[in-house]
Protein backbone atom coordinates (compact mmCIF):
# COMPACT_ATOMS: atom_id res chain seq x y z
CA UNK A 1 0.00 0.00 0.00
CA UNK A 2 1.11 3.42 -0.38
CA UNK A 3 2.00 5.80 2.63
CA UNK A 4 -0.19 8.84 2.81
CA UNK A 5 1.34 12.14 2.01
CA UNK A 6 2.00 14.30 5.11
CA UNK A 7 2.31 17.77 5.22
CA UNK A 8 3.86 20.20 7.23
CA UNK A 9 3.28 24.03 7.47
CA UNK A 10 5.85 25.32 9.81
CA UNK A 11 9.15 27.14 10.95
CA UNK A 12 12.57 25.93 11.49
CA UNK A 13 14.89 24.58 13.89
CA UNK A 14 18.63 24.08 12.74
CA UNK A 15 19.28 22.01 16.06
CA UNK A 16 16.61 19.51 14.84
CA UNK A 17 14.17 19.10 17.89
CA UNK A 18 11.34 21.07 16.83
CA UNK A 19 9.64 22.73 13.66
CA UNK A 20 9.85 20.97 9.96
CA UNK A 21 12.89 19.50 11.38
CA UNK A 22 10.91 17.09 14.18
CA UNK A 23 7.37 16.94 11.82
CA UNK A 24 9.23 15.11 8.85
CA UNK A 25 11.44 13.45 11.34
CA UNK A 26 7.52 12.13 12.92
CA UNK A 27 5.97 11.58 9.51
CA UNK A 28 8.94 9.12 8.42
CA UNK A 29 9.02 7.09 11.65
CA UNK A 30 5.25 6.44 11.60
CA UNK A 31 5.28 5.32 7.97
CA UNK A 32 3.76 8.80 6.14
CA UNK A 33 5.96 10.45 2.83
CA UNK A 34 7.02 14.00 4.34
CA UNK A 35 6.68 17.22 2.59
CA UNK A 36 7.39 20.60 3.95
CA UNK A 37 6.37 24.29 3.71
CA UNK A 38 8.80 26.98 5.76
CA UNK A 39 6.71 29.90 7.31
CA UNK A 40 10.00 31.13 9.30
CA UNK A 41 13.57 30.52 9.43
CA UNK A 42 14.09 30.25 13.21
CA UNK A 43 17.45 30.65 14.75
CA UNK A 44 17.06 28.16 17.57
CA UNK A 45 19.31 25.78 19.76
CA UNK A 46 18.63 23.12 22.87
CA UNK A 47 19.05 26.14 25.04
CA UNK A 48 16.78 29.01 23.47
CA UNK A 49 15.42 31.20 20.55
CA UNK A 50 18.13 33.65 18.85
CA UNK A 51 15.21 35.13 16.45
CA UNK A 52 13.47 34.47 13.68
CA UNK A 53 13.09 35.84 10.11
CA UNK A 54 9.31 35.86 8.64
CA UNK A 55 9.31 34.96 4.69
CA UNK A 56 7.12 36.86 3.16
CA UNK A 57 3.27 35.95 3.27
CA UNK A 58 3.31 35.57 -0.39
CA UNK A 59 6.30 33.45 -1.00
CA UNK A 60 4.53 31.08 1.80
CA UNK A 61 1.84 31.07 -0.65
CA UNK A 62 4.04 30.60 -3.74
CA UNK A 63 5.45 27.37 -1.83
CA UNK A 64 2.08 26.20 -1.36
CA UNK A 65 0.71 26.66 -4.30
CA UNK A 66 3.33 25.21 -6.28
CA UNK A 67 3.46 22.24 -3.88
CA UNK A 68 -0.44 21.40 -4.06
CA UNK A 69 -0.78 22.24 -7.94
CA UNK A 70 1.67 18.77 -8.21
CA UNK A 71 1.53 16.68 -4.90
CA UNK A 72 -1.75 15.05 -3.45
CA UNK A 73 -1.65 15.51 0.40
CA UNK A 74 -3.95 13.77 2.39
CA UNK A 75 -3.16 15.30 5.98
CA UNK A 76 -1.81 18.44 7.11
CA UNK A 77 -0.14 19.56 10.17
CA UNK A 78 0.07 23.44 10.64
CA UNK A 79 2.82 24.86 12.89
CA UNK A 80 4.37 28.08 13.01
CA UNK A 81 3.15 30.81 11.71
CA UNK A 82 4.21 33.53 13.01
CA UNK A 83 2.59 36.71 12.08
CA UNK A 84 -1.21 37.60 11.51
CA UNK A 85 -0.63 38.02 7.25
CA UNK A 86 0.65 34.06 7.15
CA UNK A 87 -2.48 33.42 9.27
CA UNK A 88 -4.70 34.67 6.35
CA UNK A 89 -2.56 32.95 3.69
CA UNK A 90 -3.00 29.90 5.36
CA UNK A 91 -6.65 29.93 5.62
CA UNK A 92 -7.11 30.93 2.13
CA UNK A 93 -5.73 28.02 1.10
CA UNK A 94 -7.69 25.64 3.50
CA UNK A 95 -10.76 26.96 2.00
CA UNK A 96 -9.74 24.65 -0.99
CA UNK A 97 -9.71 21.80 0.93
CA UNK A 98 -6.09 20.90 0.11
CA UNK A 99 -6.00 18.09 2.62
CA UNK A 100 -8.72 15.50 3.84
CA UNK A 101 -7.16 15.90 7.38
CA UNK A 102 -6.05 19.11 9.16
CA UNK A 103 -4.15 19.49 12.75
CA UNK A 104 -3.01 22.76 13.89
CA UNK A 105 -0.63 23.32 16.75
CA UNK A 106 -1.48 27.15 17.44
CA UNK A 107 2.19 27.89 18.29
CA UNK A 108 2.21 31.09 20.31
CA UNK A 109 5.75 30.71 22.93
CA UNK A 110 9.32 28.02 23.00
CA UNK A 111 9.32 26.75 26.18
CA UNK A 112 12.55 28.87 26.85
CA UNK A 113 9.96 31.60 26.91
CA UNK A 114 10.54 33.02 23.08
CA UNK A 115 7.04 34.52 21.69
CA UNK A 116 6.96 32.59 18.37
CA UNK A 117 3.76 34.34 17.32
CA UNK A 118 2.91 38.11 17.51
CA UNK A 119 0.67 38.62 20.15
CA UNK A 120 -2.06 40.66 17.82
CA UNK A 121 -1.94 37.16 15.75
CA UNK A 122 -3.41 35.24 18.42
CA UNK A 123 -7.18 36.58 17.79
CA UNK A 124 -6.84 36.07 13.47
CA UNK A 125 -5.61 32.16 14.64
CA UNK A 126 -8.73 31.73 17.28
CA UNK A 127 -11.31 33.44 14.45
CA UNK A 128 -10.01 32.90 11.30
CA UNK A 129 -7.47 29.37 11.88
CA UNK A 130 -9.56 27.37 13.74
CA UNK A 131 -12.99 27.17 12.45
CA UNK A 132 -11.52 25.23 9.33
CA UNK A 133 -9.18 22.47 10.91
CA UNK A 134 -10.12 19.51 11.97
CA UNK A 135 -7.92 19.19 15.57
CA UNK A 136 -6.23 21.81 17.54
CA UNK A 137 -3.72 20.85 19.77
CA UNK A 138 -3.01 24.04 22.27
CA UNK A 139 -1.06 23.25 25.81
CA UNK A 140 -2.31 24.98 28.51
CA UNK A 141 -0.76 28.61 28.34
CA UNK A 142 -1.71 28.38 24.49
CA UNK A 143 -5.28 27.55 25.57
CA UNK A 144 -5.80 30.40 28.49
CA UNK A 145 -4.80 32.85 25.48
CA UNK A 146 -6.59 31.54 22.98
CA UNK A 147 -9.55 31.97 25.08
CA UNK A 148 -8.57 35.36 26.91
CA UNK A 149 -8.41 33.62 30.27
CA UNK A 150 -6.27 32.30 32.96
CA UNK A 151 -3.90 29.26 32.57
CA UNK A 152 -5.03 26.23 34.64
CA UNK A 153 -3.07 23.38 36.48
CA UNK A 154 -5.86 21.32 37.17
CA UNK A 155 -8.11 18.50 35.55
CA UNK A 156 -11.20 20.51 36.33
CA UNK A 157 -9.34 23.44 35.27
CA UNK A 158 -8.56 21.94 31.69
CA UNK A 159 -12.11 20.27 31.54
CA UNK A 160 -13.87 24.15 31.70
CA UNK A 161 -11.35 25.43 29.08
CA UNK A 162 -11.91 22.25 26.53
CA UNK A 163 -15.39 22.85 26.80
CA UNK A 164 -14.96 26.16 25.99
CA UNK A 165 -12.58 25.59 23.23
CA UNK A 166 -14.74 22.89 21.73
CA UNK A 167 -16.89 26.21 20.78
CA UNK A 168 -14.12 27.14 18.38
CA UNK A 169 -12.95 24.81 16.53
CA UNK A 170 -14.70 21.32 15.40
CA UNK A 171 -12.18 19.07 17.45
CA UNK A 172 -9.98 19.87 20.26
CA UNK A 173 -6.69 18.40 22.30
CA UNK A 174 -5.79 20.39 25.49
CA UNK A 175 -2.75 19.03 26.42
CA UNK A 176 -1.44 18.91 29.49
CA UNK A 177 1.94 18.79 29.37
CA UNK A 178 3.17 21.68 31.38
CA UNK A 179 0.22 20.43 34.37
CA UNK A 180 2.04 18.41 37.28
CA UNK A 181 1.13 14.91 38.55
CA UNK A 182 2.81 11.51 37.85
CA UNK A 183 0.52 11.33 34.32
CA UNK A 184 0.63 13.57 31.81
CA UNK A 185 -2.93 14.21 31.24
CA UNK A 186 -4.80 15.13 27.81
CA UNK A 187 -7.76 15.80 27.36
CA UNK A 188 -9.89 15.34 23.66
CA UNK A 189 -13.32 16.62 22.39
CA UNK A 190 -14.17 15.41 18.94
CA UNK A 191 -17.11 14.21 17.33
CA UNK A 192 -19.61 14.96 20.37
CA UNK A 193 -17.54 13.31 22.95
CA UNK A 194 -14.32 13.95 25.50
CA UNK A 195 -11.54 11.10 26.30
CA UNK A 196 -9.17 11.68 28.69
CA UNK A 197 -5.80 10.49 27.59
CA UNK A 198 -2.91 9.60 29.90
CA UNK A 199 0.56 8.09 30.33
CA UNK A 200 3.11 8.39 32.74
CA UNK A 201 5.17 11.52 33.06
CA UNK A 202 8.79 11.11 31.91
CA UNK A 203 11.10 12.23 34.20
CA UNK A 204 13.86 14.19 31.47
CA UNK A 205 14.78 17.60 30.73
CA UNK A 206 15.11 16.71 27.30
CA UNK A 207 11.71 17.90 26.15
CA UNK A 208 11.93 20.22 23.42
CA UNK A 209 9.72 19.26 20.30
CA UNK A 210 6.92 17.57 22.50
CA UNK A 211 4.25 20.00 20.93
CA UNK A 212 5.67 19.43 17.19
CA UNK A 213 5.87 15.64 17.27
CA UNK A 214 2.66 14.89 18.68
CA UNK A 215 0.86 17.35 16.03
CA UNK A 216 2.82 15.73 13.45
CA UNK A 217 2.12 12.29 14.49
CA UNK A 218 -1.56 12.36 14.57
CA UNK A 219 -1.63 13.94 11.15
CA UNK A 220 0.58 10.64 9.95
CA UNK A 221 -1.58 8.29 11.61
CA UNK A 222 -4.87 9.97 10.85
CA UNK A 223 -5.04 8.78 7.21
CA UNK A 224 -3.60 4.98 8.66
CA UNK A 225 -5.92 4.84 11.51
CA UNK A 226 -10.08 4.44 11.88
CA UNK A 227 -11.03 7.41 13.30
CA UNK A 228 -9.77 10.70 15.07
CA UNK A 229 -9.12 8.89 18.76
CA UNK A 230 -7.31 6.07 17.67
CA UNK A 231 -4.72 8.17 15.54
CA UNK A 232 -4.55 10.59 18.63
CA UNK A 233 -4.03 7.64 20.86
CA UNK A 234 -1.26 5.88 18.64
CA UNK A 235 0.68 9.39 18.30
CA UNK A 236 0.46 10.11 22.34
CA UNK A 237 1.83 6.28 22.79
CA UNK A 238 4.65 7.32 20.07
CA UNK A 239 5.58 10.34 21.31
CA UNK A 240 5.73 9.00 25.07
CA UNK A 241 8.17 6.79 23.92
CA UNK A 242 9.89 9.27 22.12
CA UNK A 243 10.26 10.91 25.50
CA UNK A 244 11.83 7.69 27.40
CA UNK A 245 14.35 6.97 25.01
CA UNK A 246 15.32 10.94 24.90
CA UNK A 247 18.16 10.42 27.23
CA UNK A 248 19.87 8.06 24.82
CA UNK A 249 20.57 11.14 22.27
CA UNK A 250 23.21 13.87 23.80
CA UNK A 251 21.92 17.18 21.46
CA UNK A 252 23.30 20.08 23.23
CA UNK A 253 23.42 21.43 26.31
CA UNK A 254 19.90 22.73 27.23
CA UNK A 255 16.20 20.86 26.57
CA UNK A 256 17.42 18.42 24.09
CA UNK A 257 14.83 16.90 21.69
CA UNK A 258 12.90 13.11 22.22
CA UNK A 259 14.02 10.51 20.13
CA UNK A 260 12.52 9.82 16.65
CA UNK A 261 12.98 6.02 16.49
CA UNK A 262 11.58 3.85 13.72
CA UNK A 263 9.05 1.59 15.18
CA UNK A 264 10.21 -1.06 13.13
CA UNK A 265 13.91 -1.06 13.95
N1 LIG B 1 7.41 14.73 30.88
C1 LIG B 1 6.44 14.22 30.11
N2 LIG B 1 6.14 12.90 30.16
C2 LIG B 1 5.15 12.37 29.40
N3 LIG B 1 4.43 13.09 28.52
C3 LIG B 1 4.69 14.42 28.42
C4 LIG B 1 5.69 15.05 29.20
N4 LIG B 1 5.72 16.38 28.88
C5 LIG B 1 4.78 16.55 27.93
N5 LIG B 1 4.15 15.37 27.67
C6 LIG B 1 3.12 15.15 26.66
O1 LIG B 1 3.63 15.74 25.46
C7 LIG B 1 2.58 16.30 24.69
C8 LIG B 1 2.88 17.77 24.45
O2 LIG B 1 2.50 18.43 25.63
P1 LIG B 1 2.88 19.88 26.11
O3 LIG B 1 4.23 19.85 26.72
O4 LIG B 1 1.75 20.29 26.98
O5 LIG B 1 2.87 20.71 24.75
P2 LIG B 1 3.90 21.75 24.11
O6 LIG B 1 5.14 20.99 23.73
O7 LIG B 1 3.14 22.27 22.94
O8 LIG B 1 4.17 22.79 25.15
C9 LIG B 1 1.31 16.00 25.48
O9 LIG B 1 0.76 14.76 25.01
C10 LIG B 1 1.80 15.86 26.91
O10 LIG B 1 0.92 15.10 27.71
C1 LIG C 1 9.93 26.38 14.56
C2 LIG C 1 9.38 26.02 15.89
N1 LIG C 1 8.09 25.64 15.99
C3 LIG C 1 7.57 25.32 17.19
C4 LIG C 1 8.34 25.36 18.33
C5 LIG C 1 7.78 25.02 19.66
O1 LIG C 1 7.89 23.68 19.79
P1 LIG C 1 7.34 22.80 20.98
O2 LIG C 1 7.01 21.48 20.43
O3 LIG C 1 6.25 23.52 21.71
O4 LIG C 1 8.60 22.65 21.89
P2 LIG C 1 9.54 23.72 22.56
O5 LIG C 1 10.45 24.33 21.56
O6 LIG C 1 8.64 24.74 23.16
O7 LIG C 1 10.28 22.87 23.52
C6 LIG C 1 9.70 25.74 18.18
N2 LIG C 1 10.53 25.77 19.24
N3 LIG C 1 10.18 26.06 16.95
Amino acid sequence: MKPPVALTIAGTDPSGGAGTSADLKTFGALGAFGTSVITAVVAQNTQGVAGFEQLAPDFVRLQLENLLADVRVDALKIGMLGDAATIRVVAEVLRGRPARYVVLDPVMVAKSGHRLLAPEAVAALRDELLPLVDLVTPNLPEAADLLGQKEVDDEAGMAAQLASLAHLAPGVLLKGGHADGEESVDLLAIDGATHRLTAPRVTTKNTHGTGCTLSAAIAALRPQRADWVAAVTDAKAYLSEALRRADELEIGHGHGPVHHYHAWW
